[in-house]
């Protein structure tokens, strides 16, 4: 057990990302209470019911009335008007973070808001899963897996190591990383295959040359690799709109290399076409 790290967690938006946290801090008794906050009464009663807080308030200056710590895991673009509702009820020294999949436009639109007595940490968990909600929430989500801080010079160092110690009781292992480094690298490792999930779902989904719905016949590979088209439209437009320009980036070098593939594939290149599966074979073995 480790001592109590939080006497008070507020977290709002009670799903996936801010349950799990909850769960992972409650399982290392690094928390005394645990307040939730969020819209919807279903999902605040059933995260009352499994345990994953001890009391909830829809009143976001009400949640976080006494709190040392607010974790802020509601879809990118709600964070910093989230963050507005709050600030008048935050008591000094109150410390502010997220586990939002973005950080140029996250830090961009709350950096502004903050007044000197709280500070913000942004952050982001790479641990996840393609389910939603406080049912979905697992108290080892976090475990093995990085977290990315991005601070800038005008973070708070008590506050910056306050919430990496938070992450590492977690499970994590902390990384730092600059706001512009992070978009471009979760860009290509995580927004990128997401976009190429959904699409290949949509475009195969949309083949209409027999009756039936021939997704109905997809198998593991299929399956495996779309698992996270099935995840959450509303968080995936928010990070969509919110990483534009690395992702188009990361469109433009996947289209050059789909391009190539076509190419090599009208030409019946079988070398070149064995060339580039090796390559990428090699790429992914060696990250398993
Ligand atoms: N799902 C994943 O695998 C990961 C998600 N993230 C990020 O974490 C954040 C949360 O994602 P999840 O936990 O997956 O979502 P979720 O859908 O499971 O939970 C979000 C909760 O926030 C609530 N909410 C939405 N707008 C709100 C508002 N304006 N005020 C109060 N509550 C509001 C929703 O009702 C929901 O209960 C997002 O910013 C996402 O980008 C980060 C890492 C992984
Ligand atoms: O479901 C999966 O495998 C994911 O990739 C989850 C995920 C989604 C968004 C993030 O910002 C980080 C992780």
């Amino acid at each position: 057990m480790a001592d109590v790290l939080i006497p008070r967690l507020a977290i709002i938006g009670v799903g996936l990302i801010g349950g799990s946290l909850s769960l992972a801090l409650k399982e290392a008794g690094a928390v005394g209470e645990v307040v939730g906050c969020g819209r919807g009464k279903p999902n605040l009663e059933k995260a009352l019911e499994l345990g994953v807080v001890d009391r909830y308030s829809r009143d976001p200056l009400d949640a976080v009335k006494d709190a040392d710590v607010i974790f802020l895991a509601t879809p990118v673009k709600t964070l910093a008007t989230v963050t507005e509702e709050l600030l008048p009820a935050c008591k000094p020294g109150a410390i502010i973070t997220d586990g939002g999949s973005v950080k140029g436009a996250v830090s961009a639109a709350i950096d502004p808001l903050m007044p000197d007595n709280v500070y913000f940490v942004p952050g982001h968990p790479i641990a996840g899963t393609e389910k939603s909600g406080a049912e979905a929430a697992f108290p080892t989500l976090y475990r093995g897996k990085r977290c990315i801080l991005t601070p800038t010079e005008n973070t708070n160092a008590d506050a910056l190591a306050l919430v990496e110690k938070m992450w590492q009781i977690a499970g994590s292992e902390v990384v730092k990383m600059s706001l512009e480094k992070h978009d471009r690298v979760l860009a290509a490792i995580s927004h990128l295959p997401h976009m190429v999930a959904y699409s290949l779902v949509n475009a195969v989904g949309s083949y209409d040359h027999y009756e039936e719905n021939i997704l109905e016949y997809s198998a593991g590979g299929f399956r495996d690799f779309t698992r996270i088209a099935s995840s959450d439209p509303t968080m995936w437009r928010d990070i969509a709109e919110t990483n534009r320009d690395g992702l188009l980036e990361m469109m433009e070098q996947f289209e050059k290399f789909f391009a190539e593939l076509k190419t090599d594939i009208a030409e019946g290149s079988g070398e070149k076409l064995f060339e580039f599966f090796l390559r990428s074979k090699q790429l992914r073995d060696a990250i398993l």
